[in-house]
């Protein structure tokens, strides 16, 4: 779907929006500030009636002079309607006390990429995440540092994670169980969600979870606490070494929200691994958000300023790419795609990928 071929602003809303932009930042921090000292909520629970700026100060305990700043701020930036001398809260405050995807993105982009956010053209320019230092300090890749990442940082990182894959793990189950399935190995496996949605929805499957080490000590503990010990097992492994095999054996391989993690010869060199230990009949699933096949304009605007946070903390050379350039490494590593099934849960692709046929012949 293209929603980027126009140009749709007047002159006029071109020249606004670019202030918007010149006062991004400000513009953030107001609004997460108008939401996390309680102005927002004082003024939905008032109503249409809404709250002069004194009720406001009596209600939120800061200073006239800091809610004056903040509710001013917030007619400009559209959360607030001013109406006879009384603040009411406008549908985009609502959106911003209330709504989840918001509040989840607001906390990513504070939390984790804010401060990195600043080294943004060192990032670009020397092709490493230069803003990673402001989180993780020593790090090479967010990856590495996410089982060690102070409290809130890793709160409103899984937050991010799990709010758009969680949505489309209950809705895929069918599609990957659709044909008998004995072992799935869960390559990416981060806290073992995956792993214990299959278990949970297939009695006899077996599930071996791939990941760095840090993340399946806590995957491990998740599974356990749920009873699924037994049938849920580990390979730790840096997927990046080159000489370091996936485990062979599984009738499906299931990379979620994995392959955005690595530049494109890095995915090529993932998926060669999983191609060689693929028979005829191994399915791979790959779910992942490519910016292209998004129904709503605002769900490929998320993914397109999500790449950032891939360029300037986790990695430095991946993103939410294109649907075109998966279909490229998928096609460079050997394999075919079978099948495709846009619109899965909030806004992913699962593809269906088996041996191209002559190697698969070859094999057999
Ligand atoms: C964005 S998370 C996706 C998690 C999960 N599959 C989901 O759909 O929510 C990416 C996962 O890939 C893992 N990962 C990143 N780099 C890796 C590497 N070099 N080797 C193994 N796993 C890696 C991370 O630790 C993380 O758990």
């Amino acid at each position: 779907m293209n929603h980027f071929d126009q140009d749709r602003h007047s002159a006029l809303q071109a020249k606004q929006e670019a202030q918007r932009i010149a006062f991004g930042p400000f513009v953030f921090q107001a609004s997460k500030a108008l939401r996390d000292l309680g102005v927002l909520r004082a003024i939905e629970a008032a109503g249409d009636d809404g709250l002069a700026l004194e009720e406001i100060v009596e209600r939120v305990g800061l200073s006239t002079y800091a809610v004056r700043v903040l509710a001013e701020a917030g007619l400009g930036i559209g959360s607030l309607v001013l109406k006879q001398d009384r603040f009411v809260l406008s549908k985009l405050g609502w959106y911003l006390l209330n709504d989840p995807m918001t509040q989840v993105n607001m906390d990513f982009t504070h939390d984790v990429n804010y401060k990195g956010l600043f080294h943004l053209q060192e990032s670009l320019v020397e092709g490493r995440p230069a803003g990673l230092k402001e989180i993780a300090p020593g790090s090479r890749t967010v990856y590495e540092a996410l089982a060690t990442l102070p409290g809130h940082i890793r709160e409103s990182w899984f937050r991010f994670d799990h709010y758009y894959s969680d949505n489309s793990f209950q809705s895929v189950l069918p599609l990957i169980f659709s044909e008998p399935v004995a072992s799935i190995l869960d390559v990416g496996a981060n806290t073992g969600k995956w792993a214990i949605a299959c278990a949970n929805h297939a009695p006899d499957v077996r599930v071996t979870m791939c990941d760095l080490p840090g993340q399946l000590a806590q995957a491990r503990v998740h599974v356990d606490a749920r009873g699924f010990g037994d049938r849920v097992a580990e390979h730790p492994i840096d997927i990046l070494r080159p000489e370091l095999p996936l485990p062979g054996g599984h009738d499906v391989i299931w990379m979620s929200q994995f392959l955005d993690c690595f530049s494109e010869d890095e995915i090529v060199m993932v998926l060669e691994k999983a191609a060689r230990v693929m028979t005829p009949r191994t399915r791979l699933y790959i779910m992942e958000t490519y910016w292209d096949r998004q129904r709503f304009e605002n769900a490929a605007f998320c993914l397109q300023q999500t790449s950032l946070y891939f360029t300037c903390i986790a990695n430095g050379n991946s993103q939410m790419y294109h649907s075109s350039v998966l279909h490229r490494c998928i096609e460079r590593a050997g394999l075919a795609v079978a099948e495709e099934v846009d619109g899965v849960g909030i806004s992913h692709t699962v593809t269906k990928v088996v041996k191209r046929q002559q190697d698969a012949a070859c094999a057999a």
